[in-house]
């Protein structure tokens, strides 16, 4: 399993930013297993390029490719197709039901395409310590235990690759470190890259590799 970037930049950057940056204009390739951490300062492009990688948004140059494949020679149906199995996200702004529950949200993925069976939605929650929001609203929760809703949720399917964009930017370090324990052990039961982007301040991400955008 291979994610390649080449000379990827967004068409709303000026050339000179590949100037400055270990990303931008470059061409990187990232094997399974890798645990990269890209520290992105506010405005460097961080959800740009998470968007990109995942397929959300195609504003940019260069190319993306998984297992050899440019993903914008895919159709959205095919890129999508391709998620399912092969990639997942924790996005900056969850985009989570908010008229739907803890478990409901988390559920729904799961059912898509599952990994774990049911029993694991409640295991997690508890080693996360939103057992007890299970059955709230999403919209009722805070923001720090959507985030962690939303980590979860990303971790019911298969992937070779984990996107994560600010991940752990409302949770207290110590339940910044669990949900990072957890990612970091689901990440290597299915041998899959991490790719974390974030700011300076993550200090605990064992990465492999670290890049600046
Ligand atoms: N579609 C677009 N068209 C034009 N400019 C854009 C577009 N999307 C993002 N930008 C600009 O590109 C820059 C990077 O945006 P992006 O959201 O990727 O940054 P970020 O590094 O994730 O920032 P933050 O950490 O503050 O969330 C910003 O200045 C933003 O205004």
């Amino acid at each position: 399993m291979l994610l390649q970037l080449q000379q990827v930049l967004p068409t709303y950057f000026d050339l000179s930013r590949s100037l400055t940056s270990e990303v931008w204009g470059k061409d990187l390739s990232f094997q399974k297993g890798e645990l990269v951490k890209i520290v992105a300062p506010s405005g460097s492009g961080k959800t740009s390029l998470i968007h990109f990688l995942y397929g959300l948004r195609l504003e940019y140059q260069g190319t993306i490719s998984y297992n050899g494949n440019a993903s914008k020679d895919l159709s959205i149906e095919e890129f999508s197709k391709y998620r399912k199995s092969h990639i997942s996200i924790v996005l900056q702004d969850l985009r989570l039901f908010p008229e739907l529950t803890v478990w409901e949200n988390i559920n729904i993925k799961r059912q898509l395409n599952p990994y774990h069976p049911e029993a694991k939605i409640k295991e997690m929650a508890k080693q996360l310590g939103i057992d007890h929001k299970l059955n709230s609203l999403c919209r009722l929760c805070s923001y720090g235990e959507q985030q962690r809703v939303a980590i979860i949720r990303s971790l019911m399917q298969p992937f070779d690759f984990l996107l994560l964009d600010e991940p752990f930017s409302h949770l207290d370090n110590n339940n910044a470190r669990k949900a990072m324990d957890l990612m970091l052990q689901e990440a290597k039961s299915r041998e899959a890259t991490v790719l974390l982007a974030d700011l300076e301040r993550i200090e605990f991400f064992p990465y492999t590799r670290l890049y600046h955008l």
